[in-house]
């Protein structure tokens, strides 16, 4: 973890030095409780992990860490158990010296649907809430974005997002254990700002908005991407129990009442820029992950409705600034 004294400076330098020491003080903590079962395997197998100086590397137009002629003699199946060991593997696809880690998401599409659309991420400092493993990190940095945080209170994605630190070393892209509720108020220092699957999780979705802009410089950009509803300004769906078989999914609402919420927290040059069906090819089980994917969360029927009968998954993109 000696990578957060890069974080440590990089947020001294962006006038958050409050927030760097709280962090400093409470980041090995948050680790200290990993000592789970899980987390003894993850440690071991990152221990493992044999030192490959990768002869390429390319964030641009996917992520790719080196080749396989790096292995040498390093056995790839014996490296291929390691990476196994941090299943389920949700967002990628990582190339990683010749191994493709093909992860339950296509997230790499997600991307290209949103880049053409937002503001330049050259020389941007970026926040990525729910960043999962830092996927999307790794591409914003191949975009030119100066400094990338991403924050996920999942453990497992900080743990695989170390896998691809430990061979990339990238002291400008960091992804931490914790979750939105958990970022001081009002930092202003961002000036992009990611929120992708977060919050149709989030109890309360206003105050996720006001949290995402608290974070932001006057001027920055919000980049959301959420579930939503067909409908009008009045449409906003709450499954009464679970969704698509997620137990935590709250608020959907219409691309109207998207914006009309984006507007109300204070918002201006809303656009919604993309909408998509979430497709079986997008999300789907594969050899890195194992369980259960949207094929088996849709009615075998009828692809338009999942398997509790609500409107099948469909998700928009969204970007607005702060005033
Ligand atoms: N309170 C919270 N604060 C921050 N993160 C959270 C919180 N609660 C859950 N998460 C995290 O938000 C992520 C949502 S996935 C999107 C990943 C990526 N953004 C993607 O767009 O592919 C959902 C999806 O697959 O759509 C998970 O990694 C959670 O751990």
């Amino acid at each position: 973890m000696s990578n957060y004294d890069a974080l440590y400076s990089q947020l001294v330098a962006m006038g958050q030095e409050r927030w760097a020491e709280q962090l400093q003080a409470t980041l090995p903590d948050k680790l200290a409780l990993e000592s789970t079962a899980k987390m003894a395997g993850w440690q071991s197998a990152m221990q493992s992990l044999p030192e490959i100086r990768p002869s390429r590397i390319e964030l641009k137009e996917n992520v790719t860490i080196g080749t396989s002629d790096d292995l040498g003699d390093i056995n790839r199946e014996e490296l291929i158990a390691l990476l196994q060991a941090f299943h389920p593997w949700r967002k990628g696809p990582y190339n990683f010296f010749g191994i493709e880690i093909d992860t339950e998401w296509r997230s790499d599409w997600k991307w290209e649907r949103l880049l053409p659309h937002i503001q330049p991420l050259a020389g941007r400092r970026v926040l990525d809430v729910g960043c999962g493993n830092g996927y999307h990190g790794w591409r914003m940095r191949g975009a030119g974005a100066d400094f990338v945080l991403g924050i996920d209170p999942f453990l497992l994605s900080v743990q695989q997002f170390q896998v691809m630190q430990r061979y990339l070393r990238d002291p400008q892209h960091h992804v931490i254990p914790i979750g939105i509720e958990e970022v001081p108020p009002n930092l202003a220092c961002f000036d992009s700002v990611f929120s992708m699957g977060v919050l149709y999780h989030r109890r309360s979705p206003l105050d996720h908005l006001f949290e995402l802009k608290g974070c932001l410089r006057p001027g920055g950009e919000l980049i959301l991407e959420t579930l939503i509803v067909e409908g009008k300004r009045e449409t906003i769906f709450m499954p009464p129990g679970r969704y698509a078989k997620m137990r935590n999914v709250w608020f959907i609402p219409s691309i109207e009442a998207m914006t009309l919420w984006l507007e109300r927290c204070g918002f201006t040059d809303i656009g919604c820029v993309d909408t998509n069906r979430t497709s079986r090819e997008e999300q789907r089980s594969t050899g890195w992950m194992r369980f259960e994917s949207l094929a088996d969360f849709l009615d075998p029927n009828d692809a338009e409705k999942t398997i509790e009968g609500h409107p099948a998954p469909l998700r928009a993109i969204f970007t607005a600034t702060k005033l």
